[in-house]
C-alpha cells in the first residue's frame, strides 16, 4: 500500500486547527500526529510532501452542481470530465450533482440517465441528489427505493412552472415520503406562478433586458415561498434544506423556523456573497453573465447572507455550478430577458472566495472549512469519509497557500465556459496540491489527474443535527 506524508503544515478541519503531519495511507487518511514529535519523525512514506508554511485541509464538498444540464433549450457547458476537473483545479473533491426526472417519466430513467453520463468521466469523487420533477404515486414510491442506494436528497420546485414546478400538493406529499424514508427535501423557493405573470407584464412594457430577470423574481416571492416550504415540512413532519438562498428576508424565514426548533436549512452560493444586481444591469447584454435564479440581489443583501453562515442560520455554501457560454447560449436571451438560460458558472472559484472571506474578515478559518466542506458533507450523508481531515476519511486532501496572489479571468480558469462571473477578481490565497483519495489530481498546479478517477458516492442520510 503506498504510503504519503504530508509534513509541516498547518491542518484546519471545522473543529481544529493544529501543526500536524498527516500520514495517508491506500487512499485513507491513516494517522495524524504533532509536527517534530518522534511519532510524526518515524513514519516512512513513498512520497513526502512539504506542506511548510501552508494550510493542509479537507477537500472542499461542493453539494450543488449542474453538469450537462439540459435547460432553457440548451445544456450547461461543462460535462461531467470538464466539470470535476474544474473541481478539482479548485480544491473540490467531491461534487453532489442532480440527476432530473422528466416529466411522465421514472425517477429510475433520470437516476440511470446521469449514472451514464457520470461513469468513467470524473476527475473526482461524485453522487446525486433527484429532482423531482413529476410527484406522483409510482415516483413517490420510488424515492423509497432510491433513498435505499444512496440517493437520499430530493429536489422540489416552487419555480418554473411548466419545466420543473411542483404544486403545494405534491410537495406536500413529498415531504410527507421524505419524512417515512430519512430523505432530505431541497427547495428552490421562489414563487414561479407570480413571477411569470410579472415576466409577461415587464416584457409587455418592453422591459427585455437582463436586469428585469432581477426585477421580476421579487425579494418577497422567495421570501413568501421560504415561508411556504417551512410550513408545508413542518406539517409534513420532515427536514427542509433551502437551496440557493439570496435575500435577506429568506435568511430571515429560515433564521425564524430554526429558532423554533424546526430542522430547517439555508445554503447560500459564491455568487449571492460577492456579486450583486450592478452586475445584472452591466450594458450591452453582458448582464445575462449573472443571470441565474434565484436571482442577484442589491448589495444590502450580502450582510444579511454573512451574519447568517456565522450565526449558522445558513449552514452550507455550494456553487450551483451551471454555466453557460455568453456566446450562443446566453445570447438566446437578447430581446427577452426570460429567453436567458438561467445559471452561472463556479465549481473552481468556491475554496479561493470563501478564503478571500476569512481574508476579509467575514468568517473564521474554521467556518470556512465547515461549509464549504465538514456541513455539506454532513447534510448529505459523506461525512467523515468526506470533509474532515481525521484518520480514517478518505485522504482527499489540499495543500492551499494562503499567501499566494491570483487574479480570476476566463483566460487562465479551466472550466468550459467563455467568461468568468468575477473577470479580474483578486484573491489571496491558491490551490497548491490535491489528493482525491490519496491520488495527487492536482500538483504544484499541474493537472495530475484523469477522467475516470472518480467514484459514484452512494450516500447516507442527512446527520447535521443543529
Ligand atoms: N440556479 C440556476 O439559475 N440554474 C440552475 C437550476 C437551479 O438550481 O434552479
Ligand atoms: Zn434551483
Ligand atoms: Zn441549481
Amino acid at each position: 500500500m503506498s504510503r504519503t506524508v504530508i509534513h509541516g503544515g498547518l491542518v484546519i478541519t471545522a473543529s481544529d486547527e493544529i501543526h500536524a503531519d498527516v500520514l495517508v495511507e491506500g487512499g485513507r487518511i491513516a494517522a495524524l500526529a504533532a509536527h517534530g514529535t518522534d511519532a510524526a519523525e518515524s513514519w516512512t512514506a513513498d512520497r513526502r510532501i512539504d506542506a511548510t508554511g501552508k494550510y493542509v485541509i479537507p477537500g472542499g464538498v461542493d453539494a450543488h452542481t449542474h453538469m450537462e444540464m439540459p435547460f432553457g433549450g440548451t445544456y450547461a457547458a461543462d460535462t461531467f470530465e470538464t466539470g470535476t476537473r474544474a473541481a478539482a483545479w479548485g480544491g473540490t473533491t467531491t461534487i453532489v450533482d442532480f440527476a432530473i426526472q422528466s416529466v411522465g417519466r421514472s425517477l429510475r430513467e433520470g437516476l440511470d440517465a446521469w449514472y451514464a453520463k457520470a461513469d468513467g468521466n470524473c476527475a473526482v469523487d461524485y453522487g446525486f441528489h433527484m429532482i423531482l420533477a413529476d410527484v406522483n404515486p409510482s415516483s413517490l414510491k420510488e424515492m423509497d427505493r432510491l433513498v435505499a442506494e444512496g440517493v437520499t436528497s430530493f429536489k422540489l420546485f416552487m419555480a418554473y412552472p411548466g419545466v420543473f414546478y411542483s404544486d403545494d400538493g405534491q410537495i406536500l406529499r413529498a415531504m410527507q415520503q421524505a419524512s417515512g424514508n430519512g430523505g432530505l427535501i431541497m427547495m428552490h423557493a421562489e414563487n414561479g406562478i407570480a413571477i411569470d405573470v410579472l415576466v409577461e407584464q415587464a416584457l409587455a412594457a418592453g422591459r427585455t433586458d437582463p436586469r428585469y430577470h432581477g426585477d421580476v423574481r421579487k425579494v418577497a416571492l422567495e421570501a413568501e415561498a421560504t415561508h411556504r416550504a417551512v410550513q408545508l415540512a413542518r406539517v409534513a413532519g420532515s427536514p427542509l434544506y433551502v437551496v440557493h438562498v439570496s435575500a435577506d428576508e429568506a435568511v430571515a424565514e429560515i433564521a425564524a423556523a430554526r429558532h423554533k426548533g424546526l430542522p430547517v436549512f439555508g445554503e447560500t452560493c459564491p455568487q449571492y456573497l460577492f456579486l450583486s444586481t450592478d452586475n445584472l444591469a452591466e450594458p450591452d447584454f453582458e448582464g445575462a453573465k449573472y443571470v441565474c435564479s434565484t436571482p442577484l440581489r442589491p448589495k444590502e443583501h450580502q450582510e444579511a447572507l454573512w451574519r447568517g453562515l456565522r450565526n449558522n442560520e445558513l449552514q452550507v455554501v455550494s456553487t450551483d455550478h451551471c454555466p453557460f457560454c455568453f456566446s450562443g447560449q446566453k445570447e438566446m436571451g437578447r430581446g427577452d430577458f426570460s429567453k436567458i438560460p438561467n445559471g452561472m458558472p463556479g465549481v473552481e472559484h468556491r475554496m479561493d472566495l470563501l478564503h478571500q472571506a476569512v481574508v476579509d474578515g467575514h468568517i473564521t478559518r474554521r467556518r470556512w472549512i465547515e461549509i464549504a466542506c465538514a456541513s455539506p458533507a454532513r447534510m448529505f450523508g459523506l461525512y467523515p469519509k468526506k470533509g474532515t481531515i481525521a484518520p480514517g476519511a478518505d485522504a482527499d486532501i489540499v495543500i492551499y497557500d494562503p499567501a499566494a496572489e491570483q487574479t480570476l479571468s476566463a483566460e487562465t480558469h479551466h472550466m468550459n465556459v467563455d467568461y468568468s462571473a468575477y473577470e479580474g477578481k483578486r484573491i489571496t490565497g491558491q490551490v497548491e496540491t490535491v489528493l482525491s483519495r490519496g491520488e495527487p489530481v492536482i500538483e504544484h498546479r499541474k493537472f495530475t489527474g484523469r477522467a475516470g478517477h472518480g467514484t459514484y458516492l452512494p450516500r447516507g442520510t442527512c446527520q447535521y443535527a443543529g
